[in-house]
């Protein structure tokens, strides 16, 4: 049976927009108060997932979360109509509206972890929503990504859902932001590296001092127990605290991996060559492992370039790519490094630029915009196929974008209930084309 890996990609929801939300997430903290283009940053994403289907590989979408949240604001005691909801929140707790109205679902690394069924001792494909606790407007999403994960992958014969974890510091959980598998064939049991900013239960261990670190040691664990993984083929490292102290708020800031490649900087964990010589043992194949050094790209230029939010893909033909932002190509020491990557004797061949700004500029690269799900051809036939990207489905999701979406948003727009209206009649059209059901609260 053929093995492959498909990325589930964000689509960017109707309110997009710069709140400056994310502590310890540099752009999104700068970009504070910008104005957006929602229409923009949809189109962006549908592009890239586009690209990345018409190269062969196996592209689906993810839908949107509804937004403005009309049911957080009214658990949190705002009241009367859905326009008089949205104006007391905005007079009398803007923040809370700001949070309410992300559209941070699109960043869809960070929707669940996912471990493929080659490596789970029940031989299903396990989902587990992050909980995302750490930032209020993010914490919102994993009931609702569950449901829409489990509208997609249906099919309990293949897949297994669980519930995210605690809804508590300790379990601070990012999804597969922090979470890299790594293996020789897509379809042969891999390693599952689980990569944590700090161990609640062992304070003795370094942490960050300045921002948050937003994986917890004890999460990961969780999540490995719950996906029925063995020792054998789990890593669990440590991110180095002062690159979270310096904006790496994920691991997939500063290191993404695929097959046997493991691509990283060279400040990115903590007990580095301990925990590589690890992974080599665990690994039934050799493993390269590529580490850019800080005299050639420091961590500041991989902040602000995601050098490491690229995302590294097999190609039908075996050969690697990297796709990258076109803000890796903008600046002189990322682009001459990823030039002469491709010259080095590893599988990556090549390198493709994607313009995600409308996403970069709240922290959110190619990596971030996209959930890997390795499987296998039973598994992908009992997908949902209507999330699955194509001519048909970019041609249609493109007119429904145009058809409904603003080409300019600010903070103060988020009030405006004609955009909650816009909105809601978008995801209805939605849920038709994808065929998701009444995947959202407004339509039940
Ligand atoms: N690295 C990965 N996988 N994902 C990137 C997520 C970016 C997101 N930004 C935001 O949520 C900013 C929203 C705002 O400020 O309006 C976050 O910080 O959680």
């Amino acid at each position: 049976m053929k093995h492959f890996e498909a990325n589930f990609d964000g689509l960017v929801g109707p309110t997009h927009n710069y709140a400056g939300l994310s502590f310890g997430n540099v752009a999104s903290q700068s970009n504070a108060a910008l104005t957006s283009n929602p229409k923009d940053a949809a189109k962006q994403g549908l592009k890239k997932a586009k690209a990345l289907a018409d190269m062969g590989m196996v592209q689906g979408m993810l839908a949107p979360q509804e937004r403005p949240d009309l049911h957080t604001l009214r658990r949190i005691g705002f009241g009367g109509t859905d326009a008089e909801v949205l104006q007391k929140a905005a007079q009398q707790a803007p923040a809370l509206l700001q949070a309410c109205c992300s559209a941070s679902s699109m960043w869809t690394a960070n929707a669940a972890t996912v471990s493929p069924s080659a490596d789970t001792r029940d031989g299903k494909l396990h989902f587990t929503p992050a909980n995302l606790v750490d930032k209020l407007h993010r914490s919102i999403e994993p009931s609702t990504t569950g449901n829409i994960l489990k509208a997609i992958f249906a099919d309990s014969r293949h897949f297994h859902h669980h519930e995210h974890l605690p809804e508590h510091p300790s379990f601070g959980d990012e999804g597969a932001a922090n979470h890299t598998r790594l293996c020789s064939d897509y379809g042969r049991a891999g390693v599952e590296v689980f990569v944590y900013g700090r161990a609640v239960t062992r304070p003795d261990m370094p942490a960050p001092k300045k921002y948050p670190a937003r994986q917890t040691l004890e999460a990961s664990q969780a999540v490995a127990r719950l996906h029925q993984l063995e020792d054998d083929n789990t890593v669990f490292m440590q991110q180095n605290p002062d690159v979270i102290d310096q904006g790496v708020f994920h691991n997939d800031v500063i290191a993404v991996g695929n097959q046997n490649v493991l691509f990283y900087h060279q400040q990115a964990f903590l007990h580095t060559q301990e925990k590589l010589a690890e992974i080599q043992r665990k690994m039934d194949t050799d493993m390269h492992f590529i580490e850019v050094p800080t005299a050639k790209v420091g961590v500041q230029d991989a902040v602000k370039s995601y050098l490491f939010n690229t995302q590294i893909i097999t190609l039908p033909n075996g050969e690697m790519a990297i796709i990258a932002p076109t803000d890796c190509e903008e600046n002189a020491a990322v682009h001459a490094y990823l030039t002469e990557l491709v010259t080095f004797n590893t599988p990556i061949k090549k390198v493709h630029y994607f313009d995600v700004k409308q996403s970069m500029q709240n922290g959110g690269g190619p990596a971030c915009l996209r959930l890997r799900v390795a499987m296998n051809e039973a598994e992908l036939a009992a997908v949902n196929p209507n999330v699955m990207m194509n001519d048909a489905l970019f041609n249609r999701l493109n007119q429904w974008v145009d058809k409904h979406y603003r080409d300019r948003l600010t903070i103060a727009d988020l009030a405006d209930p004609q955009l909650l209206v816009e909105s809601r009649t978008a995801l209805d059209e939605l849920t038709q084309i994808m065929k998701l059901g009444s995947a959202y609260r407004f339509q039940r």
